[in-house]
């Protein structure tokens, strides 16, 4: 579904991104996942073109990801930033309604998708009328994921969604996010800082550092067979924290085999 060919990306002199050989694939959930700076988020956007390499290239079902071709590209993908991005001055139903009506969907289709992605996301009607700022951190990211999957994208780009809501609301959406996932089968790419969220809510867990990937897949393979002694230490510092925060993947709660 990606690919990104030698890829790399700076700001300034700092190499963020060093020739970047990659590829995500259809249907599958993978999770970005490495220390603060490794370079999560500007993959993802690379990924939905929101920035551009400065050599390489990112391929989208095996077409670049030219600027020129972005508008039509861009609306088969659904993004979701940490704190949501609603548009404050809009309600939650009009910032749903918004690219809709930008592509000229009749009102009554807007209207009963609304419904239909209230549903799947839990999310309560009455709130549908409220401005952001009236709406709880949980329920403002169920808008934005609600949002990102308006126009039924082929995939899910999603930049830390739960990072700032409270462990039991951010307990809740895991949950629901994986039937989603499971649901949907989107291709789905995923930022989290929480080792137990990516192994819980993703196919394959990608782990970063400075740039470059360490290690690819899953979590007990992590556990069993450490890349280098970077992961294995980025694994025990995960341990406690995920035990005790989220929807863990049980292999976290073993003992320390890493
Ligand atoms: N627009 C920008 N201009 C300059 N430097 C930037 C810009 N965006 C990101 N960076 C730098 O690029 C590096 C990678 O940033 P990025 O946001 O991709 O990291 P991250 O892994 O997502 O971090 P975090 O987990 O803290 O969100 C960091 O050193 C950051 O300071």
């Amino acid at each position: 579904m990606f690919e990104l060919r030698r890829l790399t990306k700076r700001y300034g002199n700092r190499v963020v991104l060093a020739n970047l050989d990659l590829e995500f694939h259809a249907g599958r959930a993978t999770a970005l996942i490495g220390p603060s700076g490794c370079g999560k988020s500007t993959l993802l956007r690379l990924l939905i073109g929101l920035i551009q390499p400065d050599t390489g290239e990112v391929l989208f079902d095996g077409e670049p990801l030219a600027p020129e071709r972005l508008a039509p590209l861009r609306q088969r993908m659904g993004y979701v930033i940490q704190q949501g991005g609603l548009f404050p001055h809009l309600t939650a139903r009009d910032n749903l309604g918004l690219m809709p009506q930008h592509l000229g969907w009749s009102s009554k289709r807007i209207q009963a998708r609304i419904a239909e992605l209230a549903e799947l996301t839990h999310f309560p009607l009455d709130g549908l009328e409220r401005y952001p700022q009236e709406l709880s951190g949980g329920q403002n990211q169920r808008v934005a994921l609600m949002r990102a999957l308006m126009l039924d994208p082929e995939v899910l780009l999603l930049d830390e969604p739960l990072g700032a809501l409270d462990p039991m609301v951010r307990f809740d959406l895991q949950t629901e996010l994986r039937e989603i996932f499971q649901r949907l089968q989107k291709t789905v790419v995923l930022v989290t800082h929480d080792l137990g969220e990516a192994s819980y809510l993703a196919d394959e867990i990608l782990l970063m550092r400075a740039g470059q990937i360490l290690q690819r897949g899953r979590l007990e393979a992590m556990l069993q067979a450490p890349a280098d002694a970077f992961v294995a230490r980025f694994i025990r510092a995960q341990r406690s924290h995920s035990l005790e925060s989220n929807n863990a993947d049980p292999a976290l709660a073993q003992g320390d085999q890493a």
